[in-house]
């Protein structure tokens, strides 16, 4: 991991962010110097808004005098740039190492594009190294364990210091080893179908653009 690369992925984004645009703000490490870009554009002038994707991405974002507005004033969005915790060939990704997939997806989903921003470390041949994170409700969330296991994985409930971790909407994250996922789409429709289960860290097609960063030097790669 490197802060260097990931703030050299952030500024390459911020290159396309355009006047006038409603921006999908990301969350974690890589998103956060992507918001310190903006905010220097946003000082030589720029005009954008912003829907932040968690409550740390808001309250940063704010700190930063990045204009916010929320899906009550629109729910269009030009652009979205985020992290990732991996990424394959095939541009899928798997996210929410940091807890904020759900708002990430619903915010990601319905930009006109998306780009991902990471440094070299996130790239990898096939998913699954990093357990995936799986949103469920707390209520019963043994029970969806288990589902999980029929599954064939291993779930593990998240802590943070040493208590359960809660995401910003109030549910528990399973962290999900299933070792090398083979179908991505194909195990997050099954996990999907869970009762219990909200969202899965699986971003599977959405992804135009990844910027990753190796050495300082800027990878891209687009969608097909
Ligand atoms: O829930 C967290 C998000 O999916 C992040 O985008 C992801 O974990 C990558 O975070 P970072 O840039 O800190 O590695």
């Amino acid at each position: 991991m490197s802060d260097q690369d990931k703030r050299v992925a952030a500024e390459a984004a911020v290159k396309y962010v355009k006047n006038g645009m409603t921006l999908g703000l990301g969350s974690g490490s890589t998103v956060n110097w992507m918001l310190q870009c903006l905010s220097e554009r946003i000082n030589e002038g720029l005009q954008v808004r912003g829907i932040p994707s968690s409550k740390k991405t808001e309250k940063l974002a704010r700190e930063l005098g990045i204009p916010l507005v929320d899906f009550s004033t629109t729910t269009h969005i030009d652009l979205a740039i985020d992290g990732a915790d991996e990424i394959d060939g095939a541009l899928n990704l798997v996210k929410g190492g940091g807890g904020s997939l759900v708002r990430e997806k619903v915010v990601d989903a319905c930009a006109d594009e998306l780009i991902i921003i990471a440094d070299s470390s996130k790239v990898v041949s096939q998913l699954g190294t990093f357990p995936l994170p799986v949103e469920v409700l707390p209520f019963g969330y043994e029970v969806t364990m288990k589902n999980i296991e029929r599954l064939g994985g291993i779930p593990v409930l998240r802590r943070k210091d040493k208590e359960v971790f809660v995401s910003d909407n109030g549910n528990y994250i399973l962290d999900c080893q299933f070792g090398k996922i083979e179908d991505a789409l194909g195990l997050h429709g099954k996990l999907i179908q869970l009762v219990g289960v909200v969202e899965t860290g699986i971003f599977a097609g959405m992804v135009e653009k990844v910027i990753v960063a190796r050495n300082g030097q800027i990878e891209l790669t687009e969608r097909g």
